[in-house]
């Protein structure tokens, strides 16, 4: 269980001498069960990225807590092994010098052994001849598999995952997804899923959280997305879809 209570954040905004402060997230509060895999979905800059690294405790709210089980994500211990994070950039999230195998090694330290490599890259669909690859030497969608296997390699309890498809071509997005899916099926991991896609967000989680100018607009089960309340949530919907119709049909993806 992963639990958000009433989190701020502000930064500084303009030059080195200014005072001035933009308020970044504005009182977020929400909780996500074990298991779960919950979408937050929202507008460039509203926030979600500065929210996704306090989950993972990389960075500190000015106020409010985030809670693992119980405890603060932002202690070391409560989040070595149990929090992973895959982001968007992954061309740059893996060492050029480092083989898949080592890669996928790194958080595993001493843990690790050849035969836990070949394990999770069968579990992301990679041959084991992979091991001795270079990221250079894999296209984009093998590259952000990699990413996944060394995310899971510690058996987190939760990752988050940060546009982690958005810069994949549609048709390797829907690999990853389906990946993601089967996963999350298999394991019983609880991700949270940030992006600004409302049908990648429909396809894999089961609740979306609609996120606006550093504050929870609305939420909505993935089942009931044809009767969000908020002119901005069925504007998300709207765009993305194209028609109402095609929004309602979301919920069946
Ligand atoms: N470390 C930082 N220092 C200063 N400003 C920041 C910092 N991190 C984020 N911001 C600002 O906070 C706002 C929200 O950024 P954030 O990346 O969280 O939004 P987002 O919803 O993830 O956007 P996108 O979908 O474009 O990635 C932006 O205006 C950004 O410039």
């Amino acid at each position: 269980m992963i639990r958000v209570e009433n989190v701020y954040k502000s930064y500084k905004r303009g030059g080195l001498f200014s005072l001035e402060r933009k308020p970044v997230l504005k009182g977020v509060s929400f909780q996500s069960p074990a298991g779960e895999c919950l979408a937050i979905v929202g507008e460039s800059g509203s926030g979600k990225s500065t929210l996704g690294r306090f989950l993972i405790g990389i960075e500190k709210p000015d106020r409010g807590t985030v809670l693992l089980e119980g405890f603060d994500v932002f202690n070391r211990k409560t989040r070595k092994g149990a929090v992973s994070a895959v982001f968007q950039d992954y061309k740059s999230s893996i060492n050029p010098f480092f083989t898949v195998e080592k890669a996928i090694m790194e958080p595993l330290g001493k843990d690790g052994s050849r035969q836990r490599v070949e394990e999770l890259l069968r579990e992301v669909g990679l041959p084991s001849s992979y091991r001795q690859k270079y990221s250079h030497e894999l296209s984009g969608g093998e590259v952000q598999r990699v990413c996944i296997a060394r995310a899971m390699a510690s058996h987190p309890r939760f990752l988050l995952l940060d546009e982690a498809v958005s810069s994949l071509d549609v048709t390797v997005q829907l690999q990853i997804l389906n990946l993601l899916k089967r996963l999350k099926e298999r394991r019983g991991m609880g991700y949270v899923f940030i992006t600004h896609d409302i049908q990648a967000a429909a396809y894999i989680c089961d609740r979306i959280i609609f996120f606006r100018d550093g504050r929870i607009e609305e939420t909505a089960e993935t089942g009931q997305l044809k009767n969000v309340r908020s002119d901005y949530a069925r504007k998300l919907l709207g765009v993305l879809s194209g028609t109402a119709e095609a929004a309602a049909g979301l919920e069946q993806a």
